[in-house]
């Protein structure tokens, strides 16, 4: 049975303006993506700001309307976001990015975390109190917190509260919106590694979104190399990161800061090699800003070659 499957998404915003509010032109924030995820494993959406990441993500869970293409969650199409949001608000969870506006300041932790099952299961407020505790648990806050507010934790402690609350429903699949973006890089393992656990823990799968290849790297089994609303290369993350074929993916590579030592010098000639490539395929293809034009989706070809010139 497949579990996600995006054929040929596309989501286009109108540019509206003059007097009367006309569309004047579309920002094609996602421009024909394509791609499979299993049950079970992750993948990860990588590409600098603007790229089109977080709109596919939203698009999969019926935040954005759907210009064009096709969305299959366990083999029915979820396309339609009104169709989409009833079948699936149980199914597929998000967590997000800052875990400091995501949680309302307002609430206590036993609000926060309880808002899903409030929707969704009838549960007598003694039941309710119980199952919170045992989800803060599960995430590593003591059942005390639920009487606290949202500043009287960490930042690695608050997106472990967002996370109770993304699992609270048992969903089959989380989005993750630059989980750990916002943490300092000393918290980021922890909950990265916390996020594994967790995922083999309650058999999710997630859809990781990063600008940031190494958290990348980390994470996924598969990825997906964004570049203005497409794919530019596509791959397991063994072919991404020891076999990356477009010079787009390799400057990224590049500009991973290096952790490993030992590797250095391999790193200083990769990121030489790299540098002239780029400037080369820079010259040829890029125009005034240094964007590509021309690419194709990977669903056409698995690698897109840089355009043809001229
Ligand atoms: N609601 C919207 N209306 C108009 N344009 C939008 C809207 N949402 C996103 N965009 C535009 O779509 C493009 C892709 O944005 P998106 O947020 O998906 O990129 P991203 O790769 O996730 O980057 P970031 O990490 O900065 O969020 C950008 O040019 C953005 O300005």
């Amino acid at each position: 049975m497949g579990f996600l499957k995006v054929e040929d998404l596309k989501v286009h915003f109108p540019i509206k303006g003059g007097f009367f509010g006309r569309t004047l032109g579309y920002v094609k924030a996602v421009d024909g993506v394509s791609f499979n995820l299993e049950k079970g494993k992750t993948y990860g959406l990588v590409g600098e700001s603007g790229s089109g990441k977080s709109t596919t993500g939203r698009a999969i869970i019926g935040l954005n309307h759907i210009t064009d293409g096709k969305i299959e969650f366990e083999d029915k199409e979820i396309t339609k976001i009104h169709r989409a949001k009833a079948e699936i608000r149980k199914d597929i969870q998000m967590i997000f990015q800052d875990p400091y506006s995501s949680l309302n300041p307002k609430k206590r932790v036993l609000d926060i975390v309880a808002e899903p099952l409030r929707n969704f299961e009838r549960l007598s407020r003694k039941e309710e109190r119980f199952k919170v505790q045992e989800l803060l648990e599960l995430v590593g806050l003591s059942p005390e917190s639920i009487l606290k507010y949202p500043h009287e934790f960490s930042g690695g402690q608050r997106q472990r509260i967002g996370i109770a609350r993304a699992v609270a429903l048992k969903p089959k699949l989380i989005i993750a919106d630059e989980p750990v973006s916002a943490l300092d890089v000393s918290v980021q393992a922890q909950v990265l590694n916390f996020m594994k656990e967790i995922q083999r823990e309650l058999d999710l799968t997630y859809l990781f979104i990063s600008h940031d290849l190494g958290v990348i790297r980390h994470m996924c089994d598969h990825i997906g190399i964004m570049y203005k609303g497409r794919f530019v290369e596509e791959g397991t993350a063994n072919e991404i990161f020891n076999e990356p074929q477009h010079i787009y993916t390799k400057r990224l590579i590049a500009a991973i800061p290096d952790i490993d030592p030992n590797k250095r010098e391999e790193l200083k000639r990769f990121r030489a090699e790299v540098s002239t490539e780029y400037e080369q395929a820079y010259n040829d293809y890029f125009d005034e800003e240094g964007l590509a034009y021309g690419l194709k989706p990977i669903s056409e070809t698995h690698l897109v070659a840089l355009p043809e010139k001229g």
